[in-house]
């Protein structure tokens, strides 16, 4: 009995033994699967990928529905929905091998900077891949697609043909009262004496701000980021601070000073009309209207102030110089007057002196091109309480359309490309928009103030998307960059990134971080999703700006 017994238990002991030694194994085989997690090869581009890039498959099944849908559409009108469906995959498919073999070029560039930087975190320093994939994004032809010719009436200014005999003779130039600071005025009616300030100016059109591919862009930037500044005051009307800063040469910029950290996502109990305004916002949101070949922001870029050198000493504005301060840190700070947060509890600070700023290329002034300020349609109540009109009717877009001016030409679209740069950027406060004057209503929408977009890149706002899901109208060329820029041999947060690289400030910080990039992406698969719903259910979505755009592309072997 007893030898039975000790049999049992040693029976026992080894069953017991045994499960220990295989819950042991389990547990070390668990861990290895959790370590080993961290060292699957990071994407360089995400720190926090969308689901929906996450996701091969619905990049590629969404490129395949969407794109090219409308491509191949010359008149939205008479085709029915399922065949124009049919037509489109089919065009898009045959894009998507004609960009097949640089795409592949591409796609072995990519995987060879995955492996140079392991750390994943390249984002300030541009990729040669990003910069490459801009550069064949700017070759598109839907970039480069060809203009009616500029009549003299599509030009916001002229150069006079001849001075007159006064204006020859005289050997005094104009100078200002502080000749020190001001150069003399050295040009004339040939344009390569003109400062790239001026040529910005004469190079507006009835249709853009600057030519695509424009050789003055580098020029104009790089002096509004370098250029000795002789002169800041603050300008007047808008409710927050800003300030005119001028030039030797008798350009001007608007700058906007960092209010606060790039990464910080805005207080979601802050109503977006008491939001900050953004330096990087200014900046990004120039990059973005590039690259979705509107061209329709005046050129911003980043640059390091000295508070003190280059706004206290010289300002000839009393009412900002008595707002300058020194913190308890010793940082030279200032508030300035404006409506909006301009106390000292709200003050901008150098650190000690040097404060990040946009500087955004002053347009002509109104005395020589008007500008006409129209309220946006779509215009939130900017109350705390109340909804706008297009907030409760579903068919407001319909009284729209029929309103002057958007019952005819391009208005309508304009204003919907301009809402699609909204929705990507997540800008609420887009109450107004400007024209030009001259160009009466036959002409682009000016994209100015874009200081509260960025805001957030954990959350994506519908509403700001609302003239185009009320409306379900877009423009042919619009929809087929947008296609363009949801292919990965384009995708939009890769050019993006490639392009705000090149600002001065990205050495500092890169101007978008890695969120916000992600979530652009995101907010553009929304307005293709958005665009696809608007095809199933109506016939006139497709604005045909672009009727000599090929339908189908034709595939080279
Ligand atoms: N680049 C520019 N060149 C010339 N004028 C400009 C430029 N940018 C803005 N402005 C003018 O300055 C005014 C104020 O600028 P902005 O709207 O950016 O400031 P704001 O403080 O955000 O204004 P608001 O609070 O009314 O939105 C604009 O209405 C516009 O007419
Ligand atoms: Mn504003």
């Amino acid at each position: 009995m007893r030898w039975f017994m000790r049999r049992r238990t040693r029976l026992l002991c080894l069953v017991l033994a045994g499960i220990s030694v295989f819950l042991h194994l389990l547990l070390v085989l668990l861990m290895l699967s959790v370590y080993q997690s961290p060292c699957l090869s990071p994407s360089p581009h995400h720190d926090k990928p969308s689901l929906a890039l996450e996701d091969n498959n619905f990049t590629s099944k969404y490129n395949y529905v969407k794109l090219p849908a409308h491509m191949g559409q010359k008149s939205s009108s008479n085709t029915d929905a399922n065949g124009r469906h049919k037509m489109a995959a089919s065009s898009n498919m045959a894009d998507m091998r004609n960009h097949e073999n640089s795409a592949l070029k591409e796609d072995r560039e990519i995987a060879s900077f995955k492996m140079a930087a392991p750390n994943g975190n390249h984002a300030a320093t541009p990729s040669k891949a990003d910069l490459t994939k801009l550069e064949a994004l700017f070759d598109h032809p839907l970039y480069n697609l060809p203009q009616p010719p500029l009549e003299e009436e599509d030009w916001l200014l002229r150069v006079k043909a001849k001075a007159n005999v006064a204006e020859r003779e005289s050997t005094q130039q104009w100078l200002s009262d502080n000749q020190n600071e001001y150069e003399p005025i050295q040009w004339n009616s040939s344009t390569e004496t003109h400062p790239p300030w001026l040529r910005f100016h004469l190079g507006i059109t009835r249709w853009h701000l600057y030519a695509h591919r424009d050789a003055n862009l580098g020029p104009l930037i790089e002096q509004l980021a370098s250029h000795r500044i002789v002169s800041a005051v603050q300008k007047a009307g808008g409710t927050q601070l800003k300030l005119v800063m001028s030039f030797p040469n008798y350009g001007q910029a608007l700058l906007k000073p960092m209010k606060q950290e790039r990464d910080e996502e805005t207080n979601f109990n802050l109503f977006y009309f008491s939001d900050f305004e953004r330096h990087n916002a200014e900046i990004a949101a120039f990059h973005l209207d590039r690259v979705l070949g509107f061209r329709r922001v005046p050129p911003v870029v980043g640059r390091l102030i000295n508070v003190v050198k280059e706004i206290r000493d010289l300002t000839t504005d009393v009412k900002l110089a008595k707002t300058f301060f020194t913190s308890p840190v010793g940082n030279t700070c200032f508030y300035g007057q404006c409506s909006y947060y301009c106390s000292t509890e709200h003050a901008v600070c150098g650190r000690p002196h040097d404060l990040e700023a946009s500087m955004a290329v002053m347009l002509p002034d109104l005395s020589l091109a008007p500008r006409r300020s129209w309220r946006s349609p779509w215009r939130r109540s900017y109350s705390r309480s109340k909804s706008a009109v297009w907030e409760k009717d579903s068919k407001y877009c319909q009284t729209v359309k029929k309103t002057s001016p958007y019952n005819r030409g391009t208005r309508l679209v304009d204003f919907i490309d301009m809402a699609i740069l909204d929705f990507l950027m997540s800008n609420m406060d887009r109450h107004h928009y400007e024209t030009f004057e001259r160009f009466g209503n036959n002409t682009f929408l000016i994209h100015l103030d874009n200081g509260r977009a960025f805001g957030r890149h954990s959350k994506d706002e519908p509403s700001i998307l609302a003239p185009l899901v009320q409306c379900c109208r877009i423009r042919r060329s619009t929809l087929l960059r947008l296609g363009l820029l949801s292919l990965p041999q384009y995708r939009l947060s890769d050019v993006m990134r490639a392009s705000l690289s090149q600002d001065p400030l990205a050495k500092v910080s890169p101007i978008l971080s890695e969120s916000h990039l992600a979530a652009i992406d995101r907010r553009l698969a929304t307005v293709l999703l958005t665009v696809q719903n608007c095809l199933e259910q109506n016939n006139d979505v497709i604005y045909n700006d672009i009727t000599d755009y090929p339908d189908e592309v034709t595939v080279e072997h």
